[in-house]
């Protein structure tokens, strides 16, 4: 049997449509007169997370009998009103291998049309394009929701897109960090067609554009937490994956100007950064998710119908509407100044990981128990340390060994977290940590551009979801559930699919 929610599309057979003779070699073999034959189309589950499109026809002597099977089962298609009809797609042709406009139409447009969706196509002609056709001109009421073909940067534009706009219509300051964002009604389809395409593998649990473009048909609905990145009062960006500073960092930007070698950039630069091995000093404090239940080690995992995001969703949304009621000015944190915890010190990398960042790359991600709709994200810090400890840090992310138990590497759940530069600091701060140290050294600042004083560069770039970040001092604060996309999280591997 096979769930309605799960059905494609069903089609009436006509005889001379059969190329490949079936549907005659059903009427030869039932040897009856069939008076017609239907096709329904349903999602099958693969190896790995992967779905396909099955079909099976069903041949039926009563012509009647055939066209109510055919019409209730488009009846029950209709009356699910959570799958889209009419999509907003855009495509980045320079994504990944430069093959995005090909998958989609080879094979993602097809079963749009089979499945009946309406598509309005944009490729797009600059970075940012899609971004700013959303925030300006996009018709958003006309559409059931945005498709995006290409990678992490792609998506970025989109949510960029999305938020910007919600929160404009409802006139919410974006350049206020304590501003409680409203969600975005349109959910997000993500075809895979970029480089890492970390966020549609840790949403869906693989990178196959067949795969992503059944569960958008399908209708699916995966709540995803979303970090708003402030420099004082500035809005610079939102996070949804991966906010790293330091070693992804530095890959990021040294990864830019190889951007024609296409996806095998990182392995390059991701080789040269683990050997060139620069700290960075700075300070970061944090907001532990106190009252969240879960934790970073946990060995459960977030799957699809997560309890934990369940459960910590609605009890954030509770809190919010008390401290509403109770005539708060912000709802914000509802957590006290006193909660924030401080450390100092010499990192290679400082991590924000809202989800658990996995990719091909990295099956199990950089934090394999983060959840994807909690409202928290989980700050790794790593700190100074030899090239052969960083590097049993960085081979965990490919092993089954935990990445977090070794004595240089800390994580802690957070709501917001803050970073600030060793010289960026206050004279205060900076006074204090020359205390701390018991030495007398003067900070110097010295550049990437100067590597013959075998010194250190004084700070990194932040890697924003695979885009760099100007400023290096951040404000990072979650917002629960801000976006949908059309995922239902990974799912746990099937009876059927353990015996394929
Ligand atoms: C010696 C063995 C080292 C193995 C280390 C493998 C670690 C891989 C972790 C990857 C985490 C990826 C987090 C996602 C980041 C993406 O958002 C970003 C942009 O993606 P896209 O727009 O699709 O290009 N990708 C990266 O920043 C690449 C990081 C690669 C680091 C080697
Ligand atoms: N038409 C375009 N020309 C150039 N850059 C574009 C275009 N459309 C989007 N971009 C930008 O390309 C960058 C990389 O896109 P992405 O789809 O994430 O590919 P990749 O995974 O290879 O990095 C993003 O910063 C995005 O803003
Ligand atoms: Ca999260």
């Amino acid at each position: 049997s096979v769930p309605v929610s799960e059905l494609v599309a069903v089609r009436e057979e006509e005889e001379e449509n059969r190329d490949d003779g079936s549907w005659k070699k059903i009427k030869e073999s039932e040897g009856q007169d069939c008076g017609q034959a239907f096709t329904v189309l349903y999602v099958e589950r693969c190896q790995r997370h992967r779905w396909r499109c099955a079909e099976v026809t069903f041949a039926c002597a009563d012509e009647a009998l055939c066209q109510l099977w055919v019409s209730s089962i488009r009846e029950q298609l209709a009356t699910n009103t959570s799958r889209p009809e009419h999509l907003l797609v855009y495509i980045n042709p320079c994504g990944g291998k430069r093959k995005a406009e090909h998958i989609y139409e080879l094979k993602v447009a097809p079963l749009f049309a089979r499945a009946g969706i309406r598509t309005h196509v944009i490729v797009t002609e600059y970075a940012n394009h899609a971004r700013d056709h959303l925030k300006t001109e996009a018709e958003l009421k006309k559409f059931d929701g945005v498709v995006c073909v290409g990678g992490d940067g792609m998506f970025s534009e989109i949510i960029h897109g999305l938020i910007w706009r919600t929160q404009i219509d409802n006139g919410i300051d974006l350049n206020c960090p304590e501003e409680t964002l409203l969600p975005c009604s349109l959910r997000i389809g993500i075809i895979p067609a970029g480089s890492t395409d970390c966020i549609c593998f840790a949403t869906v649990g693989t990178n196959d554009p067949v795969t992503s473009a059944l569960h958008i048909i399908v209708g699916d609905s995966q709540p995803l937490d979303v970090c708003s990145v402030h420099h004082n009062s500035l809005f610079l960006r939102y996070s949804v994956s991966l906010l790293g500073y330091g070693f992804y960092g530095d890959v990021l930007t040294d990864s830019e100007r190889k951007r024609w070698m296409g996806p095998a950039r990182y392995d390059l630069s991701g080789v040269k950064m683990f050997l060139t091995h620069h700290y960075y000093e700075g300070t970061v404090s944090y907001l532990p998710a106190r009252d969240a239940i879960g934790t970073p080690r946990d060995a459960a995992r977030c799957r699809s119908g997560c309890a934990v995001c369940k459960h910590n969703g609605e009890k954030l949304s509770e809190t919010a509407e008390r401290y509403k009621m109770d005539g708060a000015l912000d709802s914000g944190d509802h957590e006290s100044d006193s909660e924030w915890r401080t450390i100092r010190g010499k990192f290679l990398a400082i991590n924000g990981a809202s989800m658990s960042c996995a990719c091909p790359r990295s099956p199990k991600g950089l934090s394999p128990a983060a959840h994807l709709a909690d409202g928290t994200t989980d700050l790794i810090l790593v700190r100074k340390c030899s090239r052969f400890d960083f590097l049993r840090h960085l081979l965990r992310h490919t092993s089954k060994d935990d990445q977090f138990d070794l004595n240089f590497v800390e994580v802690h759940r957070v709501r917001r977290f803050r970073f600030t530069p060793r010289h960026c600091q206050s004279d205060s701060d900076l006074e204090l940590d020359l205390r701390e140290s018991g030495k007398r050294q003067i900070f110097s600042q010295i550049c990437r551009d100067h590597p013959a004083c075998g010194c250190t560069p004084a700070y990194s770039s932040w890697n924003c979801d695979g885009e760099i970040l100007t400023h290096t001092a951040i404000d990072v604060r979650v917002h629960c559930q801000l976006i949908k996309l059309f995922a239902r999280g990974i799912e746990e591997p099937t009876v059927f699919e353990d015996l394929a």
